[in-house]
Formats: C-alpha cells, structure tokens, sequence
C-alpha cells in the first residue's frame, strides 16, 4: 500500500530482562548479591524493519537479552550507573547502524541479614519495595546523559504537616488544615552532567553510590524534620538540598504522590471525640490521590523544557 507517511521516531528492545549477579570474595566468604531488572532499547537506521520488513537491520531482542547477562558477568553491575553505561556504548560501538541505547537499570533491594548480632555472609532480606534506579542514554552524537533515582520509598508522618491558604471558591470543600498525616512514595531523580563516554563515567566512579546515600538521605532527613507548608514546599527543599550536596548534577526531579487519610468523625457512637485534635483513627485512602511534581534546575530561571 503506498502511503505518506513515514517513521518519525522508533526505538526496540528487551524490556524487564531479571538478573541476579553474586559477588563471591574467596578470602572472606563474605557474598554480596544484587538483583536488577533491565531495559534496554536500540534507536538507529531501523526504519526500513518498520516500513518494508527488512530485518538486516535488527539485532534481535533475544540478542540484547544475551548481552545483557555476558555484560553482567564481564563487568561490575555496582555502580549501576557505570553497567548501564557500558551495556549502553556496547550497541554503538558493536553495530555502525545502531546510534543510541537507552538503559534502564532498576537495582531491588537485598540487605544482609543481621544475625545473632552480627552480618551475615550470604544471607539477605528484601526490606522493602524501594528501588535504585538509573536511565543512561548512550548516544552516538550526543555521549551519555545519566539520571539516577529511588522510586517507591514508602514514607509517613503523623503530625508537622500542614495545608492552608488554597484558593477557596465555589468548587472548595477541603478545610484548612494545621495539623495533618502527610504520606508518600518518593520518586526522585537527579540527572548528571552529560559524560562525553564510557572512560568519563568510569572516572566519575566514586560519586554514584555517595550521591545515591546523600539523596537518599535528605530526602528522609527533610521528610521528618520539615515543618511542611505543602507537599510543593517540602519537595523544593529536598531538590535545593541534593543540587547543594551533590555538584555534578544539572536538575533534581521529584514526582510525590499524596496520599491522603481521611479524619473519621465517631460522633455517632456515645459522642466520641475523634477528629481536630482528637483525631486518632484515619481511614488510609487508596484513591484518588494527589500528584505533585517539580524540577528543580541550578541558578536563575531561563526558558527550558521539561523532564517530567
Ligand atoms: O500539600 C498539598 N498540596 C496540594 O496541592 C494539595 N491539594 C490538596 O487538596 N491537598 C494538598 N496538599
């Protein structure tokens, strides 16, 4: 069939590849075991697999599969950062077609397990759903743009938060309120410098994990500490901070849902005082929820896209 048309953008690949990788040290015993789940997505001169079949063209996926465990096994997977980075520039330097990979790396969480008050060797519990997340965009033109993260890291407090001032009109039911239950699952991200390759990011080395510790770190230092104003105010107070702490970054991203808990009014049974100041049962909302989002970059304001 003839058609106008053609394709205006096009990337593929093996999406959510499970690997495991165990690091044995032969003088101590003591393992170290990190599990990550991969992506990783090829753009280039693939337009004629799309438009007339011709698969010359396609690494296949089962392929990038493959790559991605002999990568593992070749390499160190800790920083995450530099595996996605070298599993990224790997498709460019192996296939000339092929001009940008696009990894993503999502490292679970595996903790010693402390027993009989000491670390264990080689045995570990998943304490909690959080995740270390890192996307590198290995290009040909352009080098590799990093941005590192924690997605689903579960927070709660039962008191210094407060929300009042919003605009009231004729569509407003929410009460002010100085004293309430702020709760979320913190997605936060922090783009890097672009690294001109794979040796800038090698060098770059020793910086990931600190950066990952300190962002982790603030955003639970301010989450607890931060008499909050707004989810809005406290996310622009953990952004600032990390561009303070960590200087190779450019932009700091933060995605919070709200979730709310709703006061429960327990007047109806023998005049039982349970909201304002008596409030001690919530019922815990799953939906709807609040979703605010911020991109914080470093100095004065000048006309820019957006990351989110
Ligand atoms: O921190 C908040 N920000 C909002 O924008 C908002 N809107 C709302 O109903 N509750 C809240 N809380």
């Amino acid at each position: 069939m003839a058609s106008s048309a053609y394709v205006s953008a096009a990337r593929y690949g093996k999406d959510n590849v499970r690997v495991l990788k165990t690091d044995r040290d032969a003088a101590t015993g003591v393992h170290t075991v990190t599990e990550m789940t991969v992506s990783c997505l090829l753009e280039g001169d693939i337009d004629v697999s799309y438009t007339k079949g011709d698969n010359s063209v396609v690494v296949a996926t089962d392929s990038i599969k493959n790559t991605i465990f002999i990568t593992a096994k070749q390499n160190p997977v800790n920083p995450p950062e530099l595996f996605a980075a070298i599993l990224g520039a790997h498709f460019i330097d192996t296939y000339s077609h092929i001009h940008a990979a696009n990894v993503k790396v999502i490292t679970h969480r595996w903790t010693r397990m402390t027993i009989r008050g000491k670390p264990h060797p080689h045995s570990f519990l998943r304490d909690g759903q959080e995740t270390r997340n890192v996307e590198a965009r290995v290009s040909r033109k352009d080098g590799i743009a990093i941005t590192s993260g924690i997605e689903g890291l579960t927070v709660l407090k039962s008191t210094g938060s407060a929300f009042h001032g919003f605009v009231r009109d004729e569509f407003t039911t929410l009460p002010e309120t100085w004293d309430r239950i702020l709760s979320t699952d913190v997605d936060a991200s922090w783009k890097w410098k672009p690294f001109a390759n794979v040796q800038a990011v090698r060098e770059a080395v020793s910086k990931f994990n600190p950066a990952w510790e300190e962002a982790r770190e603030i955003t639970l230092t301010r989450f607890a500490e931060d008499e909050s104003a707004s989810v809005q105010n406290t996310m622009y107070k953990m952004c600032e901070q990390i561009l303070a702490a960590v200087p190779d970054t450019e932009l700091v991203i933060y995605s919070l849902p709200n979730k709310h808990f709703f006061e429960l009014d327990l007047s109806w049974h023998k005049g039982i005082k349970n909201t304002g100041k008596d409030a001690e049962v919530y019922v815990p909302q799953s939906n709807p929820n609040g979703l605010i989002k911020c991109e914080v970059a470093r100095g004065s304001p000048p006309t820019r896209g957006s990351h989110l």
